[in-house]
């Protein structure tokens, strides 16, 4: 018999009068998977983790983790899984080891293996040599390992992880990573994590696309792009009009006029573009060409961009892109 997934979520929704935050939610996450709910604010992601950690109770739908029935072994389930979310919630007066104490203790860890386990789960994320300090003087990166190491202590199957990185500079958030990539790689712990980052959902295995309370797409961050396919091209120029007329003319386009210039999608960028320039001498005074992004599969699938990493609102600049596939 084949191993039972992780994760197998089925038809879940959740309402909170008249919020519909999740609509129908259907997706099966492997053992030692990386995978990402990716999603801009509001999307329902929150709620899904809460609904999968026994936080929260579905409206409707079939939840089974580590073979565990959520809503009928809550109990099962929380010894399963090991939880870090969004806002600290380490005990700043106390040590790091004493956190972890705390924490094994309250899991049921036997007093005979409490030492060793948190020896091991410091080792893990590289703060053996603090654990006698007090959680207030930590940095938040080092914080957010100890969140980690924590997580790891009643040794659980799978790890949740509300928006893992935010708030963390680009360093620590790298490093952060490598702390994940390598926890998966050594015990083959399954990994369930929520984003707005792009550049974080590009490390995950699969992804769902959140967007509504709906799930948009689910594949692998590299099938998501290839399916989005074509190369977005960014020309600019001091005559527009001009510009939009010869693209529209000879090459059948019709560009959007965003802040980084006329913008549209071709096979091959470069090679057009040189095309542009050699044909229809076409009056440029810039030109970017890129590969697509995560970012334009979740235009391309909603007509919106999620929120930008400094956590302002989206641009909306290419909407219109959208609207034509
Ligand atoms: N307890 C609650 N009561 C009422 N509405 C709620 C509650 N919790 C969440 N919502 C609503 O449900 C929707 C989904 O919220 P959720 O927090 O799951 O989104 P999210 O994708 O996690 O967003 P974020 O990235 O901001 O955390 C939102 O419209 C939110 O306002």
């Amino acid at each position: 018999m084949s191993p039972s997934p992780a994760i197998e979520v089925r038809d879940l929704s959740k309402r909170f009068g008249d919020v519909e935050a999740v609509r129908g939610v259907s997706f099966t996450v492997n053992e030692g998977e990386i995978f990402g709910f990716l999603g801009p604010n509001g999307a329902g992601k929150t709620t899904t983790i809460k609904m999968l950690c026994t936080l929260l109770a579905p409206t409707s739908g079939v939840l089974r983790l580590a073979g565990h029935d959520v809503t009928k072994s809550p109990a099962d389930v929380r010894r399963a899984i090991g939880v870090i979310f969004q806002d600290p919630s380490l005990d700043d007066r106390l040590t790091a080891e004493e956190n972890l104490e705390l924490h094994a203790v309250v899991y049921g860890v036997p007093r005979a293996e409490r030492r060793a386990r948190l020896d091991e789960a410091l080792a893990f994320v590289d703060l053996s040599d603090r654990k006698r300090d007090l959680v207030r003087t930590f940095s938040g990166g080092m914080k957010r390992r100890l969140e980690i190491a924590r997580g790891l202590v009643h040794r659980p199957r799978v790890l949740f992880l509300d928006e893992p990185t935010t708030g963390l500079d680009p360093q620590t958030r790298k490093a952060t990573w490598e702390v994940l990539r390598d926890l998966r790689a050594r015990s083959g712990l399954t990994l369930f994590l929520t984003t707005h980052y792009m550049d974080e959902a590009e490390h995950c295995d699969r992804i769902a696309i959140i967007d509504h309370g709906r799930i948009v797409a689910e594949d692998s961050p590299e099938a998501l792009k290839r399916a989005v396919g074509k190369d977005v091209v960014f020309v600019r120029t001091n005559e527009p009009a001009a510009l939009c007329e010869i693209l529209a003319e000879r090459y059948g386009l019709s560009p959007d006029r965003t802040d980084e210039g006329l913008c549209f999608r071709v096979e091959d960028g470069e090679a057009f573009v040189v095309r542009l320039i050699s044909e229809a001498r076409a009056p440029l005074t810039g030109i970017a060409v890129r590969r697509p992004t995560l970012d334009d599969v979740f235009l391309a699938l909603t007509g919106r961009q999620i929120r930008n990493g400094n956590g302002e609102a989206g641009r909306l600049a290419m909407r219109a892109m959208a609207r034509r596939r």
